[in-house]
């Protein structure tokens, strides 16, 4: 495996017009980890992601997954995007979204593809709910569904935006028991400002900020876990000047 990575960013910058998010930006991920990208509103934690699944291009430097483009090894990648709010009258089911991860090989080969589809279904406690709109969901079970919907083509990796945003408490500490399992077999890499419930699962916490600095479980003390949490990012600032996250 190139670089010894399952995600290596190598001198990335990228930015949105004039709009510079991420500057010279060097890290990796080891596979198996399981990483928590935190920083400030804006830091550029989601535009970081979407080059990581390949949804974005670097205008500078190399994104590599598992030691190629990402667009190459797009079948090894399951991606989580931030919010889902699909329109209350769109009348697709639980079954055509979990589908959707699956879509060109579902042209192929339909009834194979279908039993995939309800195994997972069947693992995330959704079989029951296989034909039911997906607006007439809760958050959480919402939730659930897009990631059975990353997570049905087998992928290496795993991305996550912010998972919990639009979910209730009780539903936190059951999607990161899930994570952990699943972290028993793929790198998972999540976005989220709620290290509270985050720190007893992580392995590591990545700090973005327009630059990146990558912490092992062995740097993460309650300190700097209580710093990111409760706000002053300068706490943990490695010589960059970061923001100051707002009130959550
Ligand atoms: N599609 C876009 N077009 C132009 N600017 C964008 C776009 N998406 C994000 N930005 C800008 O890029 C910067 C980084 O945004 P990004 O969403 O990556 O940050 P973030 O760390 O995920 O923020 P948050 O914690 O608030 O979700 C912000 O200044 C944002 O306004």
């Amino acid at each position: 495996m190139a670089d010894n990575g399952a995600v290596v960013f190598k001198d990335v910058s990228f930015a949105y017009g004039n709009n510079l998010v991420l500057d010279n930006v060097e890290f990796s991920i080891p596979e198996g980890d399981f990483v928590a990208l935190m920083g400030p509103n804006g830091g550029g934690k989601t535009t970081l992601l979407k080059l990581c699944v390949g949804l974005l291009r670097p205008q500078r430097g190399t994104v590599q997954v598992f030691g190629k483009d990402p667009a190459e090894v797009r079948s090894m990648i399951g991606y989580v995007p931030q919010e889902t709010n699909p329109n209350a009258h769109f009348p697709v089911r639980v079954i055509d979204v979990v589908m959707m991860g699956l879509l060109p090989d579902r042209i192929r080969h339909g009834k194979a593809q279908k039993k995939k589809v309800q195994k997972i279904l069947d693992r995330m406690g959704l079989l029951d709910l296989e034909n039911r709109k997906i607006s007439e969901l809760s958050g959480g079970q919402r939730q659930k569904v897009m990631i059975a919907r990353a997570l049905v083509s087998d992928p290496k990796i795993l991305f996550l935006d912010e998972p919990t945003a639009s979910v209730d408490r009780a539903f936190h500490t059951e999607l990161y028991e899930m994570l952990r399992e699943l972290n028993s077999r793929i790198t998972i890499v999540v976005v989220s400002h709620d290290m509270s419930v985050l720190s007893s699962y992580v392995k590591s916490v990545a700090c973005v900020n327009r630059r990146v600095v990558y912490h092992s479980r062995a740097e993460i003390t309650p300190g700097m876990i209580d710093a990111l949490y409760h706000c002053p990012v300068e706490l943990v600032a490695h010589g960059i000047p970061h923001r100051v996250l707002r009130e959550h």
